[in-house]
């Protein structure tokens, strides 16, 4: 035993485990960590009703390697009832007399008298499994896997592999060991999160069945459900070939995707098939543990076992909160199963705590945003929710009373592990125990959310021992029931990061605000959340390489916040990381619904059947956060119940005619109308005013005269009032004045005249070369007649190179008055607007409208 020598219990010895008595029976084995036991207890199983029992003995070294197996014993607790899970009894824990700081833990599980899948595997070696065989363990080992993946948040098992599968008396199979379960792990951030995350999977994981999006944190992927899934599909490979798929070439196969079905045994197209889409290497394309299930359940020819329950919560959620369904949504798979995310409840918003100065409690895994880390980003991202650690209700009640507080996990592969299993292999045996298939245990936890849902269906259509790389080109849809996730595109840029720091708080809130921790698997989720927090603030040293907002640090929060928004509204941004309208979206509303809709709509960003992922996300990229490509017919979709079913029947549906697709966030308009005060442009926005207020009658021999024709209306309240000088060319001259300080794209003409000939009124928006050409072409469907060009001496002059203010108009349809319309954005692609010269902009105003000017 890797552990402190430690000598066998006799048999007969009695020992108390929480409220069991456990008499030895016997000694059975040791794991990697433990001595394993067979036990009478008193009282029997309460859920099979047997009296005998799996002692598990445990002595951990310290407190930290005591919260480990706490949060061991946390997870099987919430899985206990689930007959494809090795049910949970009791247990404790008590200080080890023999070794100073040192604790003893006891776990009392079902015993599975049938012993370990492998195994089972092992006395079939001269007669392989036939394919029932193979799907029937599949299908029990998913139903396991399930219980987990459908918790809320969900668990990941971290180390699906044959060993891990015990079969019972019955002959059912269990899903044990859970040793490394965790939360969703977002991708990390910065070089510190990326080492702790990749060191933690080296020790939780095994070698061969670490998912790709393990290997390579980079990609910019959570390690999630569909981590499993790919483990799954080892497993599965392992099941049928009694080897592992990447066995040989190790690593640089699993990122590639290269493997081979072996000659013999033989197996149906089909199941190859289900091996392949297990082991696609895009984790958003794999499918989800119902999917697979569905699957199996399909190639067996029964009915599945269980629900769809990742169905359900769409089916739910649409059902509970219509208007949260305002999400982007691809044309192409548009199916009410398409998009499956968590019902959540109203957010609270958590305030971050600093991490140096407070207690871990009511706050969020570090979300760094002003440490952005050099990694590549080869792949589009996904925001992911940070971590709520709050203090859990559902401590183990023996463990309880030992040390409440969760610590930084104790590494326990520190110690050499040795296989109880290797003696049963036989020496021929393409089968290995444990301790040869090359796996790393250490025993940590990661708490990560995320809802990663949707997945694939299954054809066998394509040789399986293609390279898998260009999986997402093949994608395959159950008519019934699959979904169909795609991963999101929303990058996270610093000038993003408040507002995806927002939301993100939001979300975090609102997905756990309503839960409950004895039937999901919060209570798990937050322990394991306390100890990553711990380790990624680096909280026992007092470096904390995240920063986290605070109510401490208010001050620099608000202001690099403030920064934050200006530089959202201008454009700017030093960081090239995408910004996708979804994060956009989500930042925007910070609430409840915007979590709801980031979920959905993050998996219908990317089309699985076309190649042009790339190239959408490269759109995105372009786009600067305040402005967001609405010609896109995946970027809208309207709230209302109409458009729900619309969506459902298939239809896509574009901006209807009297909604602003998406609007700038308060903030920003807040920050930019304090900017605006006072300045030339808020003058020079008030004579556009004016002249709007002066409805220009429109006649054919008016069109393009610039004479008299603003006189006809006149308003002596307006700006202009005093004016001496005013002459029926202020529109000219304001266009003038705008197009000096936006030189390189001028206004465009047809919008400057949908405003004096009132239009629809109109929002300003920063103007890039595509968007000119879009406002060009909107502007022209919608203004009237063709304008004569001015004369040259009454056009304005030329404006000197500079890089200035370049604004376009485009129209918009609501009754928004341009100058009074406040969701109004004033941007520059390169500069902020306190960046115009307004010296000289004032001196010019002054030259042409003396009165006015005080
Ligand atoms: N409930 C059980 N019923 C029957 N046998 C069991 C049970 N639990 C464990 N075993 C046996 O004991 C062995 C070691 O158990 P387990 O894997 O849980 O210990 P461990 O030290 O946590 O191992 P690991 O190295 O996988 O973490 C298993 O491989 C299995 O053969």
């Amino acid at each position: 035993m890797n552990q402190p020598d430690v000598a066998q219990f006799p048999q007969g010895h009695i020992l108390t485990v929480g409220s069991h008595q456990a008499k030895i029976a016997r000694y059975l084995t040791s794991g990697g960590f433990a001595q394993v036991y067979i036990v009478e207890i008193s009282p029997s199983n309460e859920y099979t009703g047997s009296n005998i029992a799996c002692l598990k003995r445990v002595v951990v070294p310290d407190k930290i390697g005591l919260n480990v197996l706490r949060a061991e014993v946390d997870a099987m607790k919430l899985l206990q009832k689930n007959k494809h899970v090795v049910s949970y009894i009791d247990s404790h824990a008590s200080k080890f007399s023999l070794e100073k700081g040192s604790y003893e833990v006891f776990m009392l599980m079902e015993y599975c008298e049938h012993g370990g899948l492998i195994d089972f595997l092992n006395s079939r070696l001269r007669n392989r499994l036939i394919e029932s065989e193979i799907l029937n363990i599949m299908s029990q080992t998913c139903q396991g896997i399930a219980a987990m993946h459908r918790l809320h948040p969900p668990l990941i098992h971290r180390d699906i592999k044959i060993e891990n599968v015990l079969i019972s008396k019955d002959n059912v199979f269990k899903v044990c060991d859970f040793g490394s379960v965790c939360g969703v792990i977002r991708p990390p951030k910065n070089a510190q999160e990326l080492m702790y995350v990749q060191h933690d999977i080296m020790k939780n994981t095994t070698a061969q069945y670490r998912a790709p999006e393990m290997l390579d944190l980079t990609r910019g992927f959570p390690i999630d459900e569909k981590s499993d899934i790919w483990a799954l599909g080892v497993f599965l490979y392992k099941l049928c070939y009694y080897t592992t798929p990447f066995e040989k070439v190790g690593e640089s196969a699993i990122l590639a995707g290269k493997y081979q079905y072996p000659a013999y045994p033989q197996y149906s197209d089909r199941m190859k098939n289900l091996i392949r889409v297990l082991l696609t290497q895009h984790p958003f394309q794999r499918p989800n543990i119902c999917q697979v299930l569905e699957e199996v359940a399909r190639m067996q020819g029964v009915p599945c076992p269980i629900k769809n329950f990742y169905l359900e919560r769409v089916k739910e959620s649409e059902f509970l909160s219509p208007q949260t369904l305002n999400f982007p949504i691809s044309t192409a798979h548009l199916s009410p199963t398409k998009n499956m995310v968590t019902p959540v409840k109203q957010p609270q918003i958590i305030s971050p705590l600093k991490p140096q100065l407070s207690p871990i409690k009511n706050h969020v895994i570090p979300l760094q945003y002003n440490q952005t880390m050099n990694l590549p980003q080869k792949t589009n991202m996904v925001q992911y929710q940070t971590i709520p650690s709050l203090p859990s209700p559902h401590v183990s009640k023996s463990f309880a009373s030992i040390e409440p507080q969760l610590q930084i996990p104790v590494l326990k592969q520190e110690v050499h592990r040795e296989s109880p299993l290797k003696s049963t292999v036989q020496e021929d045996s393409p089968l290995k125990s444990k301790s040869t298939i090359g796996q790393n245990q250490y025993r940590n936890r990661n708490p990560h959310f995320n809802n990663n849902i949707g997945g694939v269906a299954f054809s066998p259509t394509k040789r399986a021992s293609e390279p898998q790389k260009n999986d997402v080109t093949t994608k395959y849809v159950n008519a019934e029931t699959q979904t169909d996730d795609e991963p999101g595109v929303v990058n996270l840029s610093r000038t993003n990061s408040v507002n995806s720091i927002a939301s993100s708080i939001s979300s975090i809130s609102a997905r756990y605000s309503n839960l409950n921790d004895s039937n999901t698997g919060g209570s798990i989720v937050r322990k394991l959340s306390e100890q990553l927090k711990k380790v990624m603030t680096n909280e026992s040293t007092n470096i904390s390489p995240v920063r986290t907002n605070s109510r401490n640090d208010t001050g620099s929060s608000i202001k690099s916040t403030i920064d934050a928004l200006r530089n959202s509204v201008s454009g700017i941004s030093n960081n090239v990381r995408s910004f996708s309208t979804e994060t956009y979206r989500n930042a925007s509303s910070a609430s409840a619904s915007s979590v709801y809709k980031r979920n959905i709509s993050s998996e219908s960003f990317i089309e699985p059947e076309n190649n042009d992922k790339g190239d959408r996300r490269m759109k995105y990229r372009s786009l600067p956060p305040s402005r967001i490509n609405f010609e896109d017919d995946n970027a809208y979709l309207p709230h209302d119940n109409d458009t729900i079913d619309k969506r459902k029947s298939g239809k896509f549906l574009s901006v209807p005619e009297n909604q602003t697709p998406f609007q700038s966030p308060s903030p920003m308009k807040f920050a930019v109308d304090n900017d605006m005060k006072n300045s030339i442009q808020k003058r020079v926005m008030d004579l556009l005013k004016a002249a709007q207020k002066s409805p220009v009658k429109k006649t054919a021999s008016g069109y393009g005269k610039y004479t008299t024709h603003h006189s006809e209306t006149y308003q002596p309240k307006s700006n202009f009032e005093n004016r001496s000088s005013y002459h029926p060319q202020s529109n000219q001259d304001a266009d003038s004045i705008i197009s000096k300080s936006k030189p390189k794209v001028p206004l465009r003409r047809q919008a400057s005249i949908n405003v004096a000939s009132r239009q629809p009124s109109v929002v300003v928006k920063p103007l890039t070369r595509s968007a000119s050409q879009s406002a060009r072409t909107t502007a022209k469907k919608l203004s009237p007649p063709p304008i004569p060009n001015k004369p040259r001496s009454l056009r304005p002059q030329p404006p000197k190179k500079s890089k200035r203010l370049s604004m376009m108009v485009i129209p918009k349809d609501s009754n928004d008055n341009i100058l009074g319309n406040s969701s109004r954005t004033l941007s520059t692609g390169s500069t902020s607007m306190q960046d115009v010269n307004i010296d000289k902009l004032e001196e010019d105003f002054r030259r042409r409208f003396p009165s006015t000017v005080q």
